[in-house]
């Protein structure tokens, strides 16, 4: 138990924007809680639950952790624990995501800029990693807190039994009254499977610990309507969809010690707002406030409920393995939200893809417009293209008579737009 008495969060969907820091125990796992919603409104989520949010995720880049020569900063650090060690106080709970592994193993190992090649950059972060704990450690400890960490990579947010596991020890952790101080695992972290930024990661473990609202510390105050260094490029208070942003012009290079610059950052946003958690995204000085609910930063209100673990993975985490092109009959009915994907709606196939693996379903032009999990290998798709389920049934026998890719292993990627 923590100091302020709390124990786990009974996480229900209904849950995630209405907590206080009382909370009652939950058996970790997916059953009833990982099915879609069904079909209800977004819960409103103002600026204002954020004062009450029991369960918050907090992300710090290495922007807003290093020193302009590249260090780490202790007291940028020591001024966000002092914050987080505030709100553990008051009873409600954190999870820290932070980055800085990196830039803490750069001067121990006599470099001056981050390396070029994976393997030295997995070296300095392995050397950094332990240091940057250590500091945490140490930060929290003044204040009577034990800080647990937690390394993950992509797979371990999104792949079955691995999503479990660091469920389960996230939920202990914080029912211990710990503060988890989760990083990517960069060491093993290989290009195939890593996020490399940590933006897309704290959103996943937003989704994986439930969490009320995620706040993305960075060097600048939240989203701006052009490149922030541009003259007369200003921040954007609030928005309430992707549509309000979508002419934006965001980078994905940032400071020189950060990567993945905004485009991560919105990345991140998209996957907890469609989740149905609302973030704030401001620098890392504002953070008090931002906990607060002050007008700092940008507000991304919720667009969405939460989402089963599986299209997560669908949408963020699997690597596709070739694509399926759709007539536009079968983008318009794929696109409607309902409708799984049918032989008849399919004019060709690209790559080698067995049975199960992650594809893309791509239109005429081939944009992406969903992603789904195939029913068949690629070899057989050419057989099926064009028929109905009724031909199939009769030419081929019954077992051919179904979607390519059923609707619950479907995710769109492009939204209908109005008409
Ligand atoms: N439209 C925009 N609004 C705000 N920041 C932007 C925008 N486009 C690009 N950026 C850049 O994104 C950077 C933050 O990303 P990054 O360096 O990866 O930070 P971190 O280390 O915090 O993850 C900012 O320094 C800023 O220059
Ligand atoms: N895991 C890496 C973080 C990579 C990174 O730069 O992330 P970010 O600063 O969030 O863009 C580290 O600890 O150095």
């Amino acid at each position: 138990m923590s100091d302020s008495g709390t124990s786990i969060s009974d996480r229900h969907d209904s849950d995630s924007t209405s907590s206080t820091p009382q909370r009652t125990p939950q058996a970790p796992g997916e059953g009833a809680s990982e099915r879609d919603s069904p079909i209800l409104p977004v819960p409103k989520t103002p600026r204002s639950l954020m004062g009450t949010a029991g369960r918050v995720v907090v992300k710090i880049g290495s922007s807003s952790l290093t020193r302009e020569d590249g260090t780490l900063d202790s007291d940028a650090l020591t001024a966000l624990v002092q914050v987080i060690a505030a709100r553990h106080a008051a009873g409600y709970q954190v999870v820290l995501v932070t980055s800085g592994a990196l830039a803490a193993g750069l001067g121990p190992l006599g470099l001056s800029a981050r390396p070029g090649d994976l393997a030295t950059a997995q070296a300095a972060a392995s050397v950094g990693q332990g240091l940057l704990v250590a500091r945490y450690t140490a930060a929290f400890a003044a204040h009577g807190i034990q800080v647990g960490q937690l390394l993950l990579t992509a797979e371990d947010t999104v792949r079955r039994g691995h999503y479990r596991n660091a469920q389960r020890s996230l939920e202990r952790l914080l029912d211990l009254g710990v503060v988890p101080v989760v990083n990517e695992n960069d060491a093993v972290a290989t290009d195939e499977i890593r996020f490399g930024d940590n933006d897309r990661l704290a959103a996943l473990v937003s989704h994986l610990v439930r969490a009320d609202a995620m706040v993305l510390l960075t060097d600048v105050d939240g989203l701006y309507d052009g490149p922030p260094s541009r003259e007369g490029s200003k921040r954007i208070p609030e928005v309430r969809s992707p549509a309000d942003i979508e002419d934006v012009e965001v980078t994905g290079s940032g400071s020189s010690v950060g990567t993945g610059g905004m485009v991560t950052k919105l990345n991140s946003v998209l996957i907890a707002t469609q989740s149905g958690i609302p973030v704030v995204l401001t620098q890392a000085v504002n953070v008090e406030g931002a906990l607060r609910g002050d007008l700092v930063g940008t507000w991304f209100h919720a667009t969405g409920r939460r989402t089963t673990r599986r299209r997560l993975w669908l949408a963020y985490a699997s690597k596709t393995r070739g694509s399926l092109v759709l007539d536009d009959g079968a983008v318009h009915a794929v696109l409607g939200g309902t409708a799984s994907l049918l032989p008849a709606g399919i004019t060709g196939v690209v790559g080698e893809f067995e049975a199960s693996d992650p594809v893309e379903l791509v239109d005429r032009e081939g944009r992406v417009v969903a992603r789904g999990l195939s029913a068949f290998d690629s070899a057989e798709i050419p057989d099926l293209m064009g028929q109905t389920t009724g031909d199939l049934r009769d030419s081929l026998g019954e077992g051919y008579d179904r979607a390519v890719v059923h609707r619950d292993d479907l995710v769109l990627v492009r939204r209908r737009r109005r008409s």
